[in-house]
């Protein structure tokens, strides 16, 4: 079984980031030494671990799921390509986004499903995707995507009553029910030869949508410690998810939740030498939700008018958001380092956004 391979463990002598543990089940009791603590990780690192979230088994089995996936042949996986025009369903095949201001070739693939063709299956709401997906749909994906919207919203609740916003002003911006650009992404990398120079994952980035949800086996992770130029390793821990913040959400509070940059590179020492796998629930506002800073909030709007150098008022809507990023890390779309400098931004600026070199 693919999905029970026994890694070598993640080496302790490479340093690793600071991330809280926070515990899930006493946020969902309303515990509010908790609720600080899940305040200070979103607001300062932007990452934090949570445990106790209770979708491990349902994770495990998108693990099956996404191998299998990956495993059909190219020609199968080609048809459900998501092509170069910025969406996000779909395969993407390893060798369609560039990871450098070189133009460089990603050989990172994965497989995007969305919230809403998964709610409304056996109905089509985007597009289509291979059988050993829709052979999940009802044992596994379904119930992982209830389970990650379920915490995202409790920990939504959190991040409304700390910015003073009224009850449910997050939740009403990702009703399920709405269509959105949510997914759950199962991502694979073939072991790379040693080469001295390996080849970068995941490029430098902020994530696109709200919260992040991974679960992940194996190290290659590292976020840019704020204000320096440290990356650091985020050690996987067996039954913990790490949790980020995404560009959307630091938007509507005017960067007091914080989108950090973070990038992929091959796991670290001995883990180097396996398949990569890792998984996230992507949460992203309704399609239509226009990005800036929410009204009604004190805090928010002090934190807008002491950020005057940012354009909070961003002018797209979620969908317009997503769909540049998307794009503009196709290799079909690179046009030279000053491209790649300014178009593939969120958020964050920091000059090592630009200057990734594989
Ligand atoms: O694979 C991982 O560990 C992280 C993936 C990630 O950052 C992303 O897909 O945005
Ligand atoms: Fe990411």
């Amino acid at each position: 079984m693919p999905g029970l391979t026994v890694y070598p463990p993640f080496p302790d002598d490479v340093p690793t980031a600071p991330l809280l543990v926070i515990d899930y089940a006493l946020i969902k009791a309303g515990d509010n030494n908790e609720k600080d603590r899940l305040w200070k990780a979103a607001t300062e690192l932007g990452f934090w671990y949570l445990k106790n979230h209770g979708a491990d088994e349902e994770a495990n089995g998108m693990f099956d799921m996404g191998i299998e996936t990956l495993n059909l042949p190219l020609d199968e996986k080609m048809k459900y390509e998501q092509g170069d025009d910025g969406g996000s369903f779909g395969y993407k095949a390893a060798g369609k986004n560039a990871v450098d201001d070189k133009g460089t070739r990603d050989t990172t693939e994965f497989i995007s499903i969305s919230k809403d063709d998964i709610l409304a299956w056996p109905a089509v709401v985007h597009r289509t995707y291979p059988e050993s997906v829709y052979a999940y749909v009802e044992s596994v994906i379904r119930p992982f995507t209830r389970k990650a919207i379920e915490v995202n919203f409790t920990l939504f609740n959190v991040f409304d009553e700390k910015l003073g916003l009224p009850e449910g002003s997050l939740a009403g911006l990702h009703t399920p029910e709405a269509q959105s650009g949510d997914i759950s992404k199962f991502i694979k990398v073939m072991p790379q030869p040693q080469v001295s120079e390996a080849r970068m994952y995941l490029s430098a980035h902020t994530d696109f949508g709200s919260l992040t949800l991974l679960h992940n086996r194996l190290g290659g992770l590292q976020v840019l410690m704020p204000g320096s130029d440290s990356w650091l390793y985020v050690k996987p821990l067996p039954g913990h998810a790490v949790c980020n913040i995404g560009d959307t959400l630091a938007i509507f509070s005017a960067g007091i939740l914080r989108s950090n940059i973070h990038r992929v590179i091959p796991p670290p020492k001995d883990q180097c030498q396996f398949e990569r796998h890792s998984l996230g629930y992507f949460t992203r506002p309704n399609d239509a939700v226009v990005l800036r800073p929410l009204e009604g909030s004190q805090v928010i709007a002090e934190a807008v008018s002491k950020t005057p150098e940012k354009n909070w008022y961003t002018g797209a809507t979620s969908q317009e958001w997503v769909s540049r990023r998307v794009k503009a890390r196709r290799v079909k779309h690179f046009k030279g380092a000053e491209y790649w400098k300014t178009a593939i931004g969120g958020t964050e600026s920091h000059p090592a956004l630009a200057r990734e070199t594989a």
